[in-house]
């Protein structure tokens, strides 16, 4: 069962709740929230009381995508907020089984995201603890990039740890997915895809989403 979440950072904020009201009735699985700090990624976007104003607006389940310097600083706020997946990048912390002790303590799944660049090996020693891997398919900060093709085999290699193992870990790829590269991150093994542009900037956010997920129409 491949699940879609679509980012809203690529939604119309000036009409935010509309915009998630109407992917949800498109048959979203999760709404994807990026909080970026102007520090560990160029960009400044969301923060807490983005979240927690979004909460009740949908019933579907917020995937909370941290690309923040000190995650543990932030991670009470996001929780307390509505998060139910908080997700933070390998390559901002330091204690990184500290961390995805933090986010489980308020009762959210944990995520734990890698760049491009950052192998799986980052990961091994928490992999019994975590919810949900998350591969970065661009660099982060933006949306709207191209899919970087060349970590596929990551996708795969995961895949087949988590199958290897019988983890019960989501896999999400998050970064220049559309109907066509959907298409390969399924067929590494992928099962949660984040799509940004590739939703908001259709008209019919319902076949945008049907056509990501491999449906027809
Ligand atoms: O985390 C990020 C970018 O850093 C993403 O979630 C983007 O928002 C995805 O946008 P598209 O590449 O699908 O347009
Ligand atoms: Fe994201």
């Amino acid at each position: 069962m491949i699940k879609i979440a679509p980012s809203i950072l690529s939604a119309n904020f000036s009409k935010l709740a509309e915009e998630i009201i109407d992917v949800e009735n498109g048959g979203a699985d999760y709404i994807h929230i990026d909080v970026m700090d102007g520090h560990f990624v160029p960009n400044i976007t969301i923060g807490p009381l983005i979240v927690e104003a979004v909460r009740p607006i949908t019933s579907l389940p917020l995937d909370v995508h941290l690309m923040i310097e000190n995650p543990d600083q932030y991670i009470p706020a996001f929780a307390k907020a509505g998060a139910d997946y908080i997700s933070v990048h390998v390559e901002a912390c330091p204690h990184l089984h500290r961390t995805i002790q933090l986010i489980k303590s308020f009762g959210v799944k944990a995520g734990v995201v890698l760049n491009p660049a950052t192998s799986l090996q980052s990961i091994l020693h928490i992999i019994d603890d975590i919810d949900l891997v998350l591969l970065m398919t661009v660099n982060p900060g933006f949306g709207g990039q191209a899919f970087i093709k060349s970590v596929l085999p990551k996708i795969q290699e995961i895949s087949g740890l988590v199958k290897e193992r019988n983890l019960s870990i989501e896999i999400e790829v998050d970064g220049g997915v559309n109907e066509e590269t959907a298409k390969l991150c399924i067929s590494a093994g992928a099962n949660v895809l984040v799509a940004g542009s590739a939703v908001y900037n259709q008209t019919d956010r319902k076949k945008a989403i049907s056509l990501i997920r491999g449906c027809s129409k």
